[in-house]
């Protein structure tokens, strides 16, 4: 017998909205994905455990259990199942391309991200110019401060921000309080009404990545990870910034080659940089461990209770709203105008 309420599939990490997913029960039934592996989760699929789900509410934290939403995962999907709603803002981990095929919204939660991740680059670009990750470690060693050179002030530093989305312009204000000069490349320059909060020319847009490079003391890494931007950043990339400039990434570890980031750090092309990110989490290459030009964390981002909680809070309004209206809040960009 199939339920008298619309089913939604929780695929993950669900904590913080305890609240939410109790005003959810009033209306919906919740099921709770506990295949403990990928092989019986797709079993599960195509036997009809999940025949009559209509919306998953996704973290990435699924994917330890039942991998990446791939074309398996999406192509065993019911045909029940609408919508697709991602906590998180990338979702390089799901496969919107079989998605849109198949006719499957998918969400995400850019905004709620913002400000934790931001505060997260404006921690990495401080530590890497200030050199506080060698600091700390050689002070825990018992050697005070032997080896720590004087370093480097953001103060009247460029910073250079490649992504102007909602992560970046949180960093913006954020550099712009230690008195950072901004300028950012995008395809295009943002809507002025994005900007509208800032001073007055406080920021600049360079509409080529070469010349962003080339003139940033610190370069920012804010792109999503997809087909166009996996493993873009890499030697020439590095060539082309200052010398002995820095870069830090809060974005995806798979936008960067990390052998050309080695390179550049061992060559003095890149005097620190800051890393949140990896290609291969939770895996960390030794050699970057190794490194004490590094400042590295283990994708921190938007590891605060408050952003937990707004995250997931909009991936369940996503689904209540997709579900009582037939439209997602916050649709992913490649599906608009397609579905
Ligand atoms: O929201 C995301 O995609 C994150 O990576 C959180 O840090």
């Amino acid at each position: 017998m199939p339920s008298a309420k619309p089913q939604i599939l929780i695929s993950g990490a669900l904590v913080w909205a305890a609240a939410e997913v109790k005003q959810l029960e009033e209306h919906y039934e919740i099921l709770v994905l506990d295949s403990p592996d990928r092989a019986t989760f797709v079993k599960e699929l195509t036997t009809g455990k999940y025949s009559n789900i209509s919306a998953i509410y996704r973290h990435n934290s699924s994917a330890g259990a039942v991998g990446f939403y791939d074309e398996e995962i999406i192509n065993a999907l019911p045909s029940s199942l609408k919508y697709l709603c991602h906590n998180g803002a990338g979702y390089d981990q799901i496969d919107i391309a079989a998605c849109t095929a198949k006719g499957i919204k998918v969400s995400n939660t850019p905004s709620a991200v913002d400000d934790a991740t931001a505060t997260v680059g404006m921690y990495l670009i401080i530590s890497a110019l200030r050199q506080f990750y060698k600091a700390e470690i050689t002070a825990r060693a018992g050697k005070w401060d032997q080896g720590i050179a004087p370093a480097h002030d953001p103060e009247h530093k460029t910073l250079g921000i490649v992504g102007m989305g909602g992560i970046g312009r949180a960093l913006a204000k954020r550099a712009l309080g230690f008195d950072m000069k901004v300028i950012y490349h995008n395809r295009n320059p943002v809507d002025p009404s994005l900007l509208a909060g800032f001073p007055e020319g406080a920021i600049t847009y360079i509409s080529t990545l070469d010349e962003l490079l080339s003139t940033s003391d610190v370069v920012s890494l804010n792109l999503p990870l997809n087909a166009n931007t996996r493993g873009f950043f890499g030697k020439k990339q590095f060539n082309t910034m200052k010398k002995g400039s820095v870069l830090v990434n809060t974005a995806r570890g798979g936008v960067v080659d990390e052998e050309a980031l080695l390179d550049a750090l061992e060559s003095g092309q890149l005097s620190s940089a800051g890393l949140d990110v990896f290609p291969n989490e939770p895996e960390i290459n030794p050699r970057l461990l190794a490194n004490d030009k590094l400042t590295l964390l283990p994708h921190q981002g938007t590891c605060t209770e408050e952003s937990q909680h707004k995250m997931e809070a909009l991936a369940l309004k996503n689904i209540e709203s997709a579900l009582t209206t037939g439209d997602l809040l916050t649709p992913v960009w490649e599906q608009k105008g397609k579905l």
